[in-house]
This record gives C-alpha cells, structure tokens and sequence, in this order.
C-alpha cells in the first residue's frame, strides 16, 4: 500500500493506493490508517516545506521513503511547455499526467478549482500548449471584503449566474461569473473535446459548465501522482 499526498495552499489531501492501483482516500491523522501497511509515500507540494514538514510529524511515517514528484521537461509522454518545466505548478502537472492517462488520445482543457484556479490546454499529443492562473472563488471574495471599507459576504454560499440585489449576492455571484467567464473564454479561444474538472470548487461550478464536455474528476491529481508508484 502507498500513501499518496497532495499538499495544496488550502488543505492536503490523502489517498491509499494499491499495487493493483486502487484508491481510497484518507483522513491525514496517524490513527486513521494502518501505518505497518505503508511501503512509500509519494507526494507533491504547492505549499510551503513547512506545511510538509508538519504533515510528516503528524503521519508518523519517518521510518518510510517519502518521494517528492516535481514538475519536468517531459514524463509518460506528456510534454511540459514551460522554459523553466521545475516552475510549473506541480498540482498542474501532475493534473495533465492524470488527465492523459485518463483520456491519452483526447485534446483536453484541464482546470483545478482551488485557492488559485489553473487552466491548461494539452493537446491530442500530449503536448501542454499553456494554460491560465486566476484567483480561485474564495480567495477573489476574501481579497475584495480585505481591500474594501464596505463589501462584507456570509458564510454560506448561494452563487447564482445572475446580477445580485445585495452586497453578498453581488460578490458572490460576481466572483462565480469570474470563474466561469475565464472557463468560457478558454473555450472561445481555443475548444478542446474534453474539459476535466477537478479542485475544491469543482462541484459547485458544474452546473454552470453546461454548455461544454465537462467531466468531474475529483482524483486527477492522484491519477498524476500514482503513475510514479514503482517508477
Ligand atoms: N473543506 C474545505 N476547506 C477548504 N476549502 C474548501 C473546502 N471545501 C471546499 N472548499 C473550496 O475549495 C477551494 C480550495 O480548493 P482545494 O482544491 O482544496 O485547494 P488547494 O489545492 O489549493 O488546497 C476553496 O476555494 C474553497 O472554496
Ligand atoms: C497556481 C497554483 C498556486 C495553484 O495551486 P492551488 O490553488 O491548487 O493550491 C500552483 O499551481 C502554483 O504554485 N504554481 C506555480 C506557478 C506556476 O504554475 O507557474
Ligand atoms: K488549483
């Protein structure tokens, strides 16, 4: 059994993986999984080293392999475009890797909806054509309510795709139409056959995708992360 971690800017996330590469997620806490069981752990960082740092104290897992993935020039026949492949996200890499293996013969738009959206554009052959960074839907309504005297917002979340009649539902529905219109306009630009979606805000900004071949898929990112099991 593997441990696989995806540490992002807002919460890390586990799955066990098998050799036979099934998947199952995990609560990160020592108690919530049989440790003896572990045979490595492979992870990717957006975050801070300080983030992991306390993540590896609080697994108890020091005595197994920890493997870093990073982002690179090329790997499983994906091509990374950036001139610099180390500085691409590698929660956006590791996302194109899932999605090609998914869908290996398809052009794909691969967004994550997280603390930061990310789009990027990856052609029929693997190739990453580049791809978009915008502020994901918390952090947009947080940096407008932190940078003004009078926007406040609610805890609850009832975004709609219409004009809002108060200061929540304006912001609100402003920061979703944000989202959406950046999904939107990738698509002007240039169409692909598939969109795969996946990050924290997924969920709620499916039904707004309608209009394009969206598909869910809440693992991308450990689809990414499993093919370096034994590689
Ligand atoms: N339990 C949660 N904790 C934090 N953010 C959440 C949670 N559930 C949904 N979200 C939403 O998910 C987004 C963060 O997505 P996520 O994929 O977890 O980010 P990251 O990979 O950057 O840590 C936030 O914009 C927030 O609106
Ligand atoms: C853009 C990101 C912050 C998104 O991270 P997330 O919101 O998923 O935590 C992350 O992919 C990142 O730190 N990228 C480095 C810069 C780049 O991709 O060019
Ligand atoms: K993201």
């Amino acid at each position: 059994m593997y441990l696989l971690l995806d540490i992002g800017n807002s919460r890390s996330k586990g799955m066990l993986a098998s050799r036979t590469g099934q998947m199952t997620p995990v609560e990160l806490s020592a108690a919530s999984f049989d440790r003896t069981a572990i045979e490595a752990v492979y992870y990717a960082a957006v975050a801070g080293q300080d983030k992991v740092q306390a993540l590896k104290k609080q697994l108890q897992l020091h005595d197994k392999p920890w493997r870093q993935i990073e982002s690179e020039a090329a790997r499983f026949g994906v091509q990374n475009c950036y001139s610099q492949p180390h500085l691409l996200g590698v929660d956006r890499w590791l996302a194109m890797l899932g999605s090609h293996w998914l869908m290996p013969k398809q052009d794909l738009l691969v967004v994550d909806a997280g603390t930061a959206v990310t789009l990027d554009w990856l052609s029929t052959d693997a190739v990453h054509q580049g791809g978009w960074i915008l502020p994901g839907l918390k952090l947009q309504q947080q940096s407008v309510v932190q940078k003004t005297a009078k926007v406040f917002n609610a805890d609850t979340h009832q975004a709609r795709l219409q004009p809002g009649g108060d200061t929540v539902a304006c912001l609100q529905n402003g920061c979703l139409a944000a989202v959406v219109g950046a999904i939107s306009q990738a698509w002007q630009l240039q169409p692909m056959q598939q969109v795969l979606l996946t990050g924290g805000d997924a969920r709620l900004l499916l039904p707004y995708l309608k209009n394009y071949p969206v598909q869910l898929e809440p693992n991308l990112l450990f689809y990414g992360l499993s093919r370096f099991i034994d590689s």
